[in-house]
Formats: C-alpha cells, sequence, structure tokens
C-alpha cells in the first residue's frame, strides 16, 4: 500500500500529507444544461473511499453514477462541492496535471471494454505503460505479470475480436492496473456480460482490489455483484439516499 501510494512521480501538487480516505467527495454539484431544460444530476453528494476499500454505488439509470465517476475520474468538472484524489484537491489541478493524474494514478475500465482492436491482449494492457514512456523490457514483464494475473497469459497473442466478453475485460482490467494506479474507477464493468461471466468478473476485481492494494468505485446495478463490494452508496436523482 505504502509502495502504492507513495511510489509515484509527483504528478500533482498535494495538498498536504493523504488522509485515510482514498477519495474524499463533499457536496458535489453537476447540472447539465441550464434554464427549463437543465437537469440536476448531482444535487449534492458527499461520500469517502477509504484506501483499499472496493466500494460500489448502485442506482436506477440516470440517478448520477457515471456523472460522479466522470467527476471523480477528472473527464469533467464539477459546478460545486469538492474531490480529493489521495490527498489532492482535484479543483487545484491544472489540464497537465489532471492528465497526468488520470493516466498515472488512475484505472479506467468501462462497460464496453475500450479496447484497440487492431492491437493484441499484450499490446493492449502496453498501452498506458507506453504513454508514460516506461522502457520496453520493463514494459513486456509486467505486461506479462497482469496477463497471468487475470488468467490470459495464453491469451497475450490474440486481438479482441478473438477473445469473449469476459476475456476482453480481464484485459481491460489488466490494462486499467498497468500503470500501478492509486484507484481504479469502473463504471458497470460486467454490463455486457451474462450473469456468470460478469460475477467471475467481479470477483476477479475484487481480488485485485486485495492483492494490488488498490482502492476501487466501481457502479453497478448488479445485486449479485453489490454483494462483493465493501459497502454499497445507493444514489436516487442525484443523492445518496443510503450508505451500508
Ligand atoms: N452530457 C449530458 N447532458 C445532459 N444530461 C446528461 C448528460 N449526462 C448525463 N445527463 C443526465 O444526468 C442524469 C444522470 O446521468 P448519469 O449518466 O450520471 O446516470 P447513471 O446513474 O450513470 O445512469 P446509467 O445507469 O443509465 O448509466 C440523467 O438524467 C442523465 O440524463
Amino acid at each position: 500500500m505504502s509502495e502504492q501510494s507513495t511510489g509515484h512521480a509527483a504528478t500533482a501538487v498535494a495538498d498536504g500529507p493523504p488522509s485515510g480516505d482514498m477519495v474524499v467527495v463533499e457536496d458535489l454539484r453537476r447540472t447539465y444544461g441550464s434554464g427549463d431544460t437543465a437537469v440536476h444530476a448531482l444535487r449534492g453528494v458527499s461520500f469517502t473511499v477509504p484506501r483499499g476499500e472496493l466500494v460500489a454505488l448502485k442506482g436506477r439509470s440516470g440517478s448520477g453514477k457515471t456523472t460522479i465517476l466522470n467527476l471523480v475520474g477528472g473527464l469533467d468538472s464539477p459546478d460545486g462541492g469538492r474531490i480529493t484524489l489521495d490527498g489532492t484537491d482535484l479543483a487545484g489541478l491544472g489540464d497537465d496535471d489532471l492528465l497526468a493524474m488520470r493516466r498515472d494514478r488512475i484505472g479506467f475500465v468501462f462497460q464496453s471494454f475500450g479496447l484497440i482492436p487492431i492491437l493484441t491482449a499484450a499490446e493492449n494492457v502496453g498501452v498506458p505503460m507506453r504513454l508514460r514512456k516506461v522502457p520496453p523490457r520493463e514494459r513486456e514483464e509486467r505486461v506479462q505479470l497482469l496477463l497471468a494475473l487475470v488468467g490470459l497469459a495464453d491469451h497475450a497473442a490474440q486481438r479482441p475480436g478473438e477473445l469473449s466478453g469476459g476475456q476482453q475485460q480481464r484485459v481491460a482490467i489488466a490494462r486499467a492496473l498497468a500503470n500501478r494506479p492509486v484507484l481504479i474507477i469502473a463504471d458497470e464493468p460486467t454490463g455486457q456480460l451474462d450473469a456468470d461471466t460478469g460475477l467471475a468478473v467481479m470477483e476477479l476485481l475484487r481480488a485485485v482490489v486485495r492483492s494490488e492494494g488498490v482502492t476501487a468505485l466501481v457502479a453497478t446495478h448488479d445485486a449479485q455483484l453489490l454483494a462483493l463490494a465493501d459497502r454499497v452508496l445507493e444514489l436516487r436523482d442525484g443523492r445518496i439516499v443510503s450508505d451500508t
């Protein structure tokens, strides 16, 4: 854990010593559009994600889950409130620091996998390390290790189209871990998978959160998967209505 949180090149100005929470969200507000057509996607959301935990966001379609993930992941900016990630206030970061934060400290996993079709599984896992200019030898070693971690050591040379949906999502999880992120953000990671495959992928996420000492924030409305979370936050109409 300590290596995870301190071993990174400083990508941003830390606001102070990291607290026990990897993510602190305070009174987050986000409105899309304005006037009569304004959609109040988040109406004052506060929660924390303790280090090393897997926290799930549940709620009906449109309740605000993706909006939260986009804001915590620095893909969008809030209209109000504050997000602190690993001790750093996102609002204090310029574009370059935000980009570096996303690249080096957050791993994203999407419903649609987001793999590059013309690249092999190994090459896809290596992409984030190429962007960070990790030397080829080190990169290849980590790719092998990560593919083994997700049970795909024998599929390194296959392209996404030659893999099942569950295997593709495993590649995406390996890719998300490539740069040793402190936080994994996953938006409906099992949404395109059948129930059994989805459960296996969620169990893998659960396992890597433990083995890699990473923290995860996962949106899902699948009750079976919610049971694997350390904590479940329920959203309704842009507000948290339960925290269990
Ligand atoms: N770019 C946008 N422009 C306008 N409205 C948006 C935009 N993105 C989201 N919304 C609206 O904000 C609200 C919250 O959407 P959000 O995608 O966060 O919900 P969600 O819980 O992730 O839903 P789903 O489970 O369907 O992905 C919804 O009413 C949605 O229509």
